[in-house]
């Protein structure tokens, strides 16, 4: 009577298990006949659904065997799509069977000097130089004028 009463529990909760496929169980259905698709997690099997995608069948067999959200997100389905998915969904996927993005890392830039010193000096000549050489002009000119 107590195992019953477990078991009983038990499978109250079990009605809410979901079946894990990994990547590869997905990707065996990869044909017009049997078409299953993984969108954020979930496992779709849109065979049915071939012949009415709005998208066309194409599009949605071109995306089986890996994770097609994004190729589901970039069109901007509305949410009749979100709706219309839920009656196509057979079970959950193992995330860790989805291979991970590489992420671009740009390559690493020379490390510049912050120090603005040497920028200021620069500035700084580049003023008194012209200053320097028209004084040095002149004051020749004066000499020479003087001498005469
Ligand atoms: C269970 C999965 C899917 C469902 C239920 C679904 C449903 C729909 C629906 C209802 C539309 C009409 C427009 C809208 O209401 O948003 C549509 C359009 C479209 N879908 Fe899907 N879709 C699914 C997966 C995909 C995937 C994986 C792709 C891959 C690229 C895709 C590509 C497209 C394209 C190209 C259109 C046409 C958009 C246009 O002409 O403006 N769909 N889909």
């Amino acid at each position: 009577m107590i195992l019953s009463i477990f078991v009983t529990t038990d499978q109250s909760t079990m009605g809410e298990e979901r079946k894990v496929f990994t990547l590869a169980d997905v990707s065996k259905h990869n044909s017009a006949k049997d078409c299953w698709l993984v969108i954020h997690n979930k496992v779709y099997d849109v065979t049915k659904f071939l012949e009415d995608h709005p998208g066309g069948d194409e599009v949605l067999i071109s995306s089986t065997g890996k994770d097609a959200s994004n190729d589901f997100d970039d069109i901007g389905h509305s949410t009749s799509a979100y709706t219309m998915m839920e009656e196509y969904y057979v079970g959950d996927i193992d995330s860790s069977t989805i291979p991970s993005k590489v992420d671009y890392t740009p390559p690493k830039q020379p490390h510049y000097n912050q120090d603005k010193t040497s920028e200021f000096v620069i500035k700084i000549l580049q003023f008194l130089v012209p200053l320097f050489i028209l004084g040095v002009a002149v004051g020749i000119r004066f000499y020479t004028k003087s001498t005469q």
